[in-house]
């Protein structure tokens, strides 16, 4: 049987809120295979970005269990969750978080060379992927000279620079205009394809969500199906 690249196990997830608690999860379940693009659509406050945090590795569970590409992650520690995230998730953030100082090249080269790959190779890479995500010409502005739709197209491509197992996106088209949103998601989707990666993205987008594979919300602490009209938009 083919791993799931993210699978989630009666994970638990619950906040102090006064005297009681709040509970964002409870016993919730959840998976992803490569090459899947499953959207995560839930209201404000529900624990989308929970529900991120912890398929991310950069919040523990207060139970269950996370595991990536079949690894279990809730007993490993501290370095090697880094290092593990590092190496196998790919974030994209509403804000593209890119670093101002270097180019988008250098931008998509670094998270390679942390990982450490030599300069030359991650410059192959960085290149190849800017590319795809026809920013190539590109490719040696900083983010303050690239428009927005560019600048989250470097993000994309920073995200996955590492051939991550999963990329996780919270709101990843959320700061564009509809036809800019429509043309980066366009690109996210092919790069999805073509990489294999396993993609979580939380949107508000109904219209974008309906383009994904399937959709999932948050409900009473599961995961659960959410039907939105899927692929009748196009
Ligand atoms: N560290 C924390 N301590 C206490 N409560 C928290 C903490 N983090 C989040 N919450 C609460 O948990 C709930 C879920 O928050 P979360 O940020 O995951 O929601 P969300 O669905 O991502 O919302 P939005 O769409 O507005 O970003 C909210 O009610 C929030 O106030």
């Amino acid at each position: 049987m083919k791993t799931d690249a993210l699978r989630l196990e009666n994970v638990e997830r619950h906040y102090r809120e006064g005297e009681g608690k709040l509970t964002i999860l409870s016993g919730a379940n959840f998976s992803m295979a490569s090459g899947e693009m499953v959207a995560l659509v839930a209201p404000s406050g529900a624990g989308k970005s929970t529900l991120l945090h912890i398929a991310g590795l950069l919040e523990r569970p207060d139970g269950g269990e996370v595991y990536v590409n079949g690894e279990g992650c809730g007993s490993l520690d501290d370095d090697r969750r880094t290092a593990m995230r590092r190496d196998t998730i790919g974030f994209v953030y509403q804000f593209h978080h890119l670093l101002p100082e270097f180019s988008a090249l250098e931008n998509v080269m670094l998270p390679q060379m942390i990982r450490g790959l030599s300069k030359p190779m991650a410059a192959e890479r960085a290149k190849q992927l800017l590319d795809y995500m026809r920013i190539g010409p590109r490719a040696d502005h900083r983010p303050a000279e690239l428009s927005g739709g560019e600048q989250q197209r470097v993000a994309i491509a920073r995200a996955v620079a590492n051939t991550p197992y999963v990329l996780l996106a919270d709101e990843p088209t959320g700061n564009l205009d509809p036809k800019t949103s429509g043309y980066v998601f366009d690109a996210l989707t092919a790069l999805v394809r073509q990489s294999g990666v396993a993609a979580l993205v939380a949107t508000h987008n109904h219209e974008l969500a309906a383009r994904m594979d399937r959709a999932v919300t948050i409900e009473g602490g599961k995961i659960v199906p959410l039907d939105i009209g899927l692929r009748t938009a196009s």
